[in-house]
């Protein structure tokens, strides 16, 4: 359960005391996650999320977050809006950390999509792109190829504790990476943590997207190929071709991808897996001290990747090569 900072009862009363949303009806802590810590609000007027944000969101970065919500809901992206207080702050301070109300969204996330779900996705993540093209302010990715070897670094002396020669095999896979990642794809905001647990869905419609923490300026076919590893394999780690294939298809429906993406798709594809198992390592080896939270496990990801390091070419896609 993703919830590190407790909020007393007094806090959270002179916290929402600021907004203009109703009186208090109950107030938990929800149990997805593992990034920040969120509350399910109820007020007498709406259902809201506050969230605490913790460890890997930087402070300065939360008018990006905030502002990009904005943006997208603007554009008819079904986001979490962020809730002003009276003062016109998007932003306050709860229990020590920087804090937010955001609109709750209807929608339940699937936990074994299905082909509908994927190719719906690909619109979806199409219409994202296309939504953030004009969002003016620009966030780097700090996840993206410069920072992996930074992060592996705070993980290589205890890899080898997950799985033996693991550490061997990341370093040699970011030597690769490193010596191959793109210089110029298509670019613009993407939301780079799409998985499952982050995409809503009304009976098989899809509904509404939600955590924009990582979001960024980057590669648009990155946020694809990150979607195609956490979308597009069985449970078993098998690849299923054909959920690629629909969440592609999905994506081209609206922007169709160029030569040049293609022909990277695979290397992408290593990069976003190897950036999970990157972050996920960590987790793994630095689980907070009292943290109600389960860390993700980091060998799915180097699964994913070993397979995308055999792939040969876009059919393996499903793509027409
Ligand atoms: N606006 C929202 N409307 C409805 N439910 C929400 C909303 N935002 C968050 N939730 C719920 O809270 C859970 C955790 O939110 P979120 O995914 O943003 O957390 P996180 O800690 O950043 O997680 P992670 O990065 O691991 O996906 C979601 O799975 C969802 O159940
Ligand atoms: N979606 C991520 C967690 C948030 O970065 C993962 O599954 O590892």
């Amino acid at each position: 359960m993703a919830v590190y900072t407790d909020v007393g009862d007094e806090d959270l009363a002179a916290f929402i005391a600021d907004y203009d949303i109703g009186e208090l009806v109950s107030f938990k802590g929800i149990a997805e996650g593992v990034e920040n810590s969120n509350f399910l609000l109820r007020t007498t007027a709406a259902s809201f999320i506050l969230t605490l944000y913790e460890k890997r969101v930087n402070e300065a970065e939360l008018p990006f977050f905030i502002g990009l919500m904005q943006h997208l809901a603007g554009r008819g992206i079904n986001c979490p809006t962020p809730v002003r207080a009276r003062s016109g702050a998007a932003l306050g301070r709860l229990a020590g950390r920087p804090a937010a109300i955001v609109t709750f969204l209807d929608g339940v996330s699937v936990r074994r999509p299905r082909l509908p779900h994927c190719a719906q996705l690909g619109v979806a993540l199409a219409d994202l792109h296309a939504a953030g093209a004009d969002f003016a302010v620009h966030r780097t990715n700090a996840l993206s190829l410069p920072g992996w070897r930074p992060l592996f670094e705070r993980s290589a002396d205890r890899a080898d504790e997950v799985q033996p020669g693991l550490a061997a095999e990341i370093d040699a896979e970011l030597g690769r990476l490193e010596a191959e990642w793109p210089k110029a794809l298509p670019a613009g905001v993407i939301h780079a943590d799409l998985f499952p647990d982050n995409v809503f869905f009304l009976g098989d419609d899809l509904s509404g997207l939600i955590d924009f923490y990582f979001a960024c300026n980057d590669f648009l076919a990155y946020d694809l190929v990150i979607c195609l590893n956490a979308w597009c394999f069985e449970t078993d780690l098998q690849f299923n071709v054909t959920k690629a294939r629909a969440l592609i298809a999905g994506y081209e429906s609206r922007r169709p991808l160029t030569p040049g993406e293609r022909a990277a798709l695979p290397l992408l594809a290593r990069g976003a897996a190897m950036r999970f198992l990157l972050s996920r390592l960590y987790d793994w080896l630095n689980v907070p001290p009292g943290a109600l939270v389960t860390p993700k496990d980091p060998i799915e990801y180097l699964r994913k990747l070993r397979f995308h390091q055999r792939v040969t070419g876009v059919g393996a896609y499903g793509m027409t090569p």
